[in-house]
């Protein structure tokens, strides 16, 4: 899969090691950033992610900050994203199949290596169940519509 990924500062070591977990797994990895602890401001990564999946230049983001509020706060601001901030494996799971969240938010501060990398795996590996989640999921759409003018 082609996953774009991206940081501030306070997720970069969350996201190394959530970077070369999926390499080593096989996937295609786009680093967006930050390249360094070096303190940068996640609005700007959190845009570079999120365009880049509403292109289709990649299939999936994963996106985090400190706490993965500020990161996924921005990325939800670009129409098409659906930015789902995690912190455990069964919201990692309904993230996808009720929500077809398109972009994964993480706390490189709140989350362990090992139950951030856990919780990537479920989230790739769900796919979207439709049905009735998928008039909800329409309905968001609507709301963008109806708001982004
Ligand atoms: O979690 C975050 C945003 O939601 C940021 O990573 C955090 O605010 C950065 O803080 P600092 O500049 O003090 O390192």
């Amino acid at each position: 899969m082609k996953i774009a990924i991206g940081s501030d500062h306070g997720g970069f070591q969350l996201k190394e090691a959530i970077k070369t977990y999926l390499e080593e797994k096989g996937h295609e990895v786009n680093d967006f950033g930050a390249y360094s602890t070096e303190s940068v401001d996640y609005p700007e990564i959190g845009e570079k992610v999120a365009i880049s999946v509403k292109e289709a230049e990649n299939e999936r983001g994963i996106i985090i900050c400190g706490t993965g509020l500020g990161i996924s706060i921005s990325a939800n601001k670009i129409p098409g994203i659906r930015a789902a901030l995690v912190s455990d494996t069964f919201t990692a799971k309904m993230s996808r199949a009720h929500n077809d969240a398109n972009i994964l938010a993480l706390g490189g501060r709140v989350l362990g290596v090992d139950l951030a990398l856990e919780i990537v795996d479920v989230w790739l590996h769900t796919e979207f169940e439709g049905g009735r989640h998928e008039r909800r999921v329409n309905k968001i759409k609507d709301l963008e519509s109806k708001y982004n003018k």
